[in-house]
């Protein structure tokens, strides 16, 4: 499919491609729609095996970020960056502060944040050269790491979808498979583990792993055999697009319920999902516990106020499962119309004339 004809299907606003030879730097944003506010959403660094997997990833991700928002409540529409390179050995302060002119010049239509492959110092750098950055360092006004929080939301958002498959929304000896032992999954277990949830956990980074094993005692298995585990729940917090056809009937869970963007290779694994009774529980629903906590520090980072937000992901996930089974379609596309729902009803709203729009970007950091 031609870019245009991709942009214009899932009604895309913009796409910057930024590019800085001195600096090294090669990035594109996307910025997918920007009705409820400022697109915000974070710069992932990769090494793609082609450009076009990066443009993919940015448009994919943006448009998840646009209903993650629209679904928590939040004052802010959805957009992604991505940079091509590798976090290990390309990154440079003069490629985040090239990185972060770009985001200036959008004159806050993007604002980013940390994805995979960034960090808390990235974001700093990119705060030289733009005040359209959240996630930086809790000395300017940050509530720190993301990945916690995002933990935390995701922890709620299962036992919700627990509820829902088995009738209680206990943890307690359930199996979790669980892929990838990251930042998010690290918070998210140790949720598990006080619950005395059994975990099984597994990643291609073996000091991750072991980090599991001893603090918890956690069982292992190797990277592909996740999918066919003898499982409750299967819990995705490493990459997109692992519900595919060749995995898809190898799960055994009656529950999906991680943290990765993108889950779903394709819609029409939702469906797939539905037919065979497992409870998927929508991505940007239950990993919005990240963007609630950098977009708070749009309004002065207050803890209270963003765990109050999180809280609700428990609620949001059962609505979303209610309309599931009310209207007999795949949750995948309840939380599309729950997201498009509000979407529509605020664009109605904003379409009156204000001389002045009161808008979140009256923050300013410095
Ligand atoms: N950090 C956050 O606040 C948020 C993260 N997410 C998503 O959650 C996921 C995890 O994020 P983080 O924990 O921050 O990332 P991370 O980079 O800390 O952890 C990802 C882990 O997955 C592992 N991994 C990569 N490929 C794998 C494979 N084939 N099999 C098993 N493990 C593999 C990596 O070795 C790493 O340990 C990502 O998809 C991210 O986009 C979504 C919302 C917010
Ligand atoms: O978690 C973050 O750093 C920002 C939010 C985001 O980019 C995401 O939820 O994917």
């Amino acid at each position: 499919m031609s870019i245009f004809d991709y942009l214009e299907r899932y009604n895309y606003e913009q796409v910057v491609f930024c590019q800085d030879r001195d600096a090294g730097l090669r990035a594109v944003i996307a910025i997918h729609d920007t009705t409820l506010g400022p697109a915000l959403g974070g710069t992932r660094m990769w090494t793609y095996a082609t450009e076009e997997d990066a443009i993919e990833d940015a448009l994919r991700l943006a448009r998840g970020m646009t209903y993650k928002a629209a679904i928590a409540g939040l004052q802010v529409g959805g957009g992604k960056g991505v940079i091509i390179g590798d976090p290990k050995k390309d990154k440079s302060e003069a490629l985040f502060r090239a990185y972060g002119r770009y985001i200036q010049s959008l004159n806050g239509r993007y604002i980013t944040a940390e994805d995979v492959g960034t960090t808390e110092e990235d974001m700093d750098h990119i705060l030289m050269e733009t005040r359209y950055v959240t996630g930086v360092s809790p000395v300017f006004g940050s509530g720190g790491t993301p990945s916690p929080m995002t933990g935390y939301g995701v922890y709620k958002g299962m036992k919700a979808a627990a509820k829902f498959a088995f009738g209680d929304d206990s943890l307690r000896d359930r199996v979790i498979a669980v892929q990838g032992a990251g930042s998010v999954a690290y918070a998210l277990c140790q949720y598990l583990h006080q619950e005395g949830a059994h975990i099984i956990v597994t990643d291609i980074y073996q000091p991750h792993v072991d980090r599991m094993i001893e603090n918890w005692g956690v069982e292992a298995v190797p990277p592909d055999h996740i999918y066919d585990v003898d499982c409750d729940i299967f819990s995705p917090n490493a990459l997109g697009a692992v519900v595919n056809d060749q995995t898809i009937d190898r799960l055994k869970c009656k529950v999906i319920a991680g943290a990765a963007n993108n889950q779903l290779q394709d819609e029409i694994h939702g469906e797939i999902l539905m037919k065979k009774g497992i409870f998927y529980a929508p991505d940007y629903v239950i990993n919005a516990g990240g963007l609630i906590h950098v977009a708070d520090e749009l309004y002065g980072y207050n803890r209270t106020r963003v765990m109050q937000k999180i809280e609700r992901i428990y609620d949001n996930i059962s609505r979303v499962f209610q309309i599931a089974e009310q209207e007999q379609i795949p949750s995948s596309i309840a939380a599309d119309r729950l997201a498009e729902q509000r979407i529509q009803a605020l664009g109605r709203v904003k379409s009156t004339y204000l001389q002045q729009e009161r808008s979140v970007l009256s923050f300013d950091r410095r």
